[in-house]
């Protein structure tokens, strides 16, 4: 499918204070026709925030949401019916089969008769689950639920979906098919879609990332792009005692060692290179175990912003030097 770079969602100076605290400060992001564009961030970042502005549920203290360069407002209907949108509760109706899930939330759009029939059986065999539309969805799987809720937000053709932390809670397999179905309706429907998470697996799966810390952007990138900003590789050392150990690599071998939950991490250009030397510099008592990985989206969030990425707290290092680049 032909993606087109043109912004079809583009947010301007978005701020969002509650009382005191700001919540957003100042986002500017554009998201073009056909992109995955997801929200990276920890809790408290921002992410919520943004999207109940995008959804309608608040308004921004400044800025604004343009959509196809038009000024969207929380009241305009004919603007709104572009948007499908995901809660992170989520809002099927339990008692409900997932044909009367999807036949409803056809009907708050207007679609009526055969044509919403067509389009709520089309939606059920593009999730895969036409056997078990007419079951009732308290019997559904976590997985096969987020699939439907995916259904139901797109049920109405919106140009864009927005779905706020759309995998939380589902285990790796559940996790795959909802993405792989995701990817299947954007090329089948051209779909737009701006997502919530603070997942770096989930991450990966998008075609751009906007990182937000403490309600301030930070990058935009593509994952691989953000990956790169972490140059080599990053070794994971276990040790009984990871503070003095990252203080000692730190002094004896200049390596720029950090302690990360409770393990000592350091990222360095030949990995390899360094595990032997690390072998023989510390006997085996000290050091437990020593491996070597290629970076993920939650060390270039580390890199960041000096924050563990799905932690409230900061890294318990807080007196290394500023890493923000
Ligand atoms: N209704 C509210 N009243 C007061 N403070 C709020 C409210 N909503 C959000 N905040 C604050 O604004 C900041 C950003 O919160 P937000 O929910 O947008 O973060 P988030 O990135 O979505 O986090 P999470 O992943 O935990 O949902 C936090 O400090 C939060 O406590």
């Amino acid at each position: 499918m032909m993606r087109s770079a043109a912004p079809l969602l583009q947010l301007e100076g978005l701020t969002r204070r509650f009382k005191a605290r700001v919540a957003l400060e100042g986002l500017n992001l554009a998201v073009g026709a056909g992109e995955i564009v997801g929200l990276l961030g920890p809790n408290g970042a921002g992410k919520s925030t943004t999207f109940q502005l995008l959804a309608g549920l608040l308004s921004p203290d400044s800025g604004r949401v343009l959509f196809e360069g038009r000024p969207l407002s929380l009241h305009d209907p004919a603007l709104r019916r572009h948007l499908g949108i995901i809660f992170q509760r989520g809002s099927l109706d339990d008692l409900m089969s997932a044909r009367e899930n999807l036949r409803l939330g056809a009907r708050l759009y207007g679609l009526t008769g055969a044509r919403a029939h067509e389009r709520v059986e089309q939606m059920l065999r593009l999730i895969g689950l036409e056997d078990r539309g007419d079951e009732r969805v308290s019997t559904w799987s976590g997985g096969m639920r987020r699939r439907l809720e995916l259904a139901r937000a797109l049920v109405h053709q919106p140009r864009i979906v927005l779905m706020d932390e759309p995998t939380q809670g589902l285990d790796e397999a559940s996790f795959r098919s909802f993405w792989s179905h995701l990817r299947a309706l954007r090329d089948a429907e051209g779909l737009t879609v701006l997502l919530t998470t603070h997942r770096a697996d989930e991450a990966e799966m998008c075609d751009r990332l906007a990182v937000l810390d403490a309600g301030r952007l930070v990058a935009t990138d593509t994952p691989a792009a953000l990956a790169a900003r972490v140059g080599g590789d990053i070794l994971t050392l276990e040790a009984r005692e990871p503070e003095s150990l990252a203080a000692e690599l730190r002094q004896r071998l200049g390596l720029e060692a950090r302690v990360v939950e409770g393990r000592v991490q350091v990222e360095v250009e030949q990995g390899h290179a360094l595990v032997p030397r690390l072998v023989e510099a510390f006997p085996a008592g000290r050091l437990a175990s020593v491996s070597l990985r290629r970076p993920t989206l939650a060390d270039v969030f580390l890199q960041l912003t000096g924050r563990v990425l799905g932690a409230d707290q900061p890294t318990a290092e807080p007196a290394r030097r500023s890493r923000r680049r």
